[in-house]
């Protein structure tokens, strides 16, 4: 991106680099430690402060644990019914549990999709988990799911009695759904009405319907027309039966901003009474952004694809948005960028530096992602603080 006017930032003596990972190629560790990398080799006693950010979806509590949250792992059920190692974060009381560890898309073998009877009950456990590490609040990040059960999974880990028109539990996943008769959440754990449940959902989107979470989000868990169309009615299946047991405000959780979010878990977890707020938000309180953009005169942000959906919520645009608001200079360093100038310059970014500017060949941008972002990151040295 051309910019002729950078030379009054030139001063900028302290860097922080806030980026989230470039999926496919680089974690958020890795991208910040490239950055810091290459910064250097423009002017070696710069001080950067890295933070890498992540908006509740998969590398969630990877950016918690870089923050200093201690890492817990445990055995839960992945989507298929397998046992997985999953990982959830915690500091002084506040837990970041991350669905994706349990319940994602990177929980699936290469190439299978299980969109009809993928299981979010894996991260009921991990929320089990926290609250039996003593989590007073927890922060449960969505996003990157492999389901649509409308987290009737996690709920059933929880305690929660899904039951068909037999009386025996229905099966597995959002498919599953359409055969339920009775809801049962009399003996939900009690320990979760005693805590703070945060939503920190990476979309706003309803349970159902055209924005709802199979029609939007299905196709990339590998459901077929035919399959959203049966996600779609069952979700609204569930959510009529869930009504008849937990009252009204169970229809008016299916219509709540991100309801939708991670196949519809954000449904359940309103049902557990979780707030909902942005993911990139939380995170960033979570993870002391405020006080370390104090001290930055330059932020860096960034993320594999710098696209329409980023500006939908994603960690650069909070970022920027947050440094913006505090008078700072915001750059972002991105694999590939599909926005137009003026559209980057009204979400605060400054200027931005994609891979692809100084490798044309995708595939080795991916390949060599980490050695083409130090020399990328040594230029923004040069422009901004030399
Ligand atoms: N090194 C790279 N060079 C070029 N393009 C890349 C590189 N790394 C990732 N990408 C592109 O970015 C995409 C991933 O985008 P991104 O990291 O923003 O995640 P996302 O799919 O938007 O999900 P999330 O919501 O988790 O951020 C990849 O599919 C690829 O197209
Ligand atoms: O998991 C999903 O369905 C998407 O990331 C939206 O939350």
């Amino acid at each position: 991106m051309a910019d002729a006017a950078v030379s009054d930032t030139r001063k900028a003596r302290r860097v922080l680099v806030a980026a989230d990972k470039f999926k496919g190629s680089l974690t958020a560790v890795e991208v910040a430690e490239r950055v810091t990398a290459g910064l250097r080799r423009a002017v070696p006693d710069l001080e950067v402060e890295a933070l890498p950010v992540a908006d509740g979806g998969d590398g969630t509590v990877a950016a918690a644990v870089a923050a200093g949250f201690e890492r817990r792992e445990v055995r839960v059920a992945g989507p298929l019914g397998d046992e997985v190692t999953a990982a959830f974060a915690l500091r002084e009381g506040t837990a970041v549990v991350e669905m994706a560890e349990a319940s994602g898309l990177q929980r699936l073998p290469a190439g299978v999709f299980a969109p009809l009877t993928a299981s979010t009950y894996g991260s009921g456990e991990l929320l089990r988990a926290a609250l039996d590490a003593g989590a007073r609040t927890i922060v449960f990040g969505v996003g990157g799911s492999a389901t649509t059960d409308g987290g009737a999974g996690m709920l059933s880990a929880l305690g929660a009695r899904f039951l068909d028109g037999h009386g025996e539990p229905v099966p597995p996943g959002g498919g599953g759904l359409a055969d339920l008769a009775t809801a049962d959440l009399s003996a939900l754990d009690p320990r979760l009405s005693e805590i703070e449940l945060v939503l920190a959902s990476d979309v706003d989107n309803p349970l159902t319907g055209p924005k709802g979470a199979p029609a939007v989000y299905g196709p990339q868990k590998g459901a077929s027309p035919d399959d959203v169309a049966a996600l779609d009615a069952a979700l609204a299946h569930f959510a009529k039966v869930l009504e008849e047991s937990a009252g009204p405000k169970a229809a008016a959780y299916a219509a709540s901003p991100g309801a939708g979010a991670a196949g519809g878990i954000g449904y359940g977890a309103l049902l557990l009474g979780a707030r909902f707020r942005a993911g990139i938000e939380v995170m960033l309180d979570v993870l002391g952004f405020a006080p370390a953009l104090d001290r930055a005169d330059l932020v860096i942000t960034g993320e594999g694809s710098l696209d329409e959906q980023t500006l939908h919520g994603k960690a650069p645009a909070g970022v920027a948005a947050a440094a913006r608001a505090a008078d700072k200079e915001v750059v972002a360093v991105c694999g590939r960028l599909a926005l137009p100038p003026e559209t980057l310059g009204r979400a605060g970014f400054r200027r931005v530096y994609p891979l692809t500017d100084a490798e044309p060949d995708v595939a080795k941008c991916i390949a060599e992602a980490g050695p083409i972002l130090e020399r990328v990151a040594e230029r923004i040295g040069r422009d901004f603080l030399t």
